[in-house]
């Protein structure tokens, strides 16, 4: 994530990135590397079907569920809706939620149907971490029903 995405796009032209998403897709997957998008809290999730629907789609979509920009901020629970249509249309997609996952929020994120977490604060601050990140993937494997 990046605060000015205009100061990159130069970069990332010479990179090798494109305007068209469809061939941008394709060349992440030639490289076998699997693309992603996230969204914001305030965009709609309407906004990403069109990037699942095609041929070329993502692999991945990552809700946040803070504003962008640093950790410890509070998890915003009426993300879930976002997660839970993704979820109910896409039932093999990975999804990802980012921002305020912990023991209090982890538990709605799974039930939604997030399947892939980052956590921050809570994985860093820990006096155990591995403890703390098989809290989390046992949430998420009891909503799977693989627990
Ligand atoms: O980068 C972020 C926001 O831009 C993430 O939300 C952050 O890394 C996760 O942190 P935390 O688990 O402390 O909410």
């Amino acid at each position: 994530m990046v605060t000015n995405p205009l100061d990159y796009v130069e970069q990332l032209e010479k990179a090798g990135a494109s305007g068209n998403w469809g061939e941008l897709v394709q060349r992440i997957k030639l490289k076998s590397m699997w693309p992603g998008v996230a969204l914001k809290p305030g965009t709609n999730i309407e906004e990403v079907y069109p990037l699942l629907d095609g041929e070329d789609s993502v692999e991945m979509v990552l809700i946040m569920t803070v504003d962008p920009g640093f950790g410890g901020q509070k998890f915003m629970p009426e993300m879930m809706n976002k997660v839970h249509a993704l979820r109910k249309k896409y039932p093999s997609l990975d999804i990802e939620v980012d921002g305020g996952l912990g023991p209090s929020t982890i538990d709605m994120a799974a039930s939604a149907g997030a399947n892939c977490i980052v956590a921050g604060s809570l994985v860093f601050g820990a006096s155990d971490p591995a403890h703390v990140i098989s809290l989390m993937r046992k949430s998420i494997e009891n909503a799977q029903g693989v627990g």
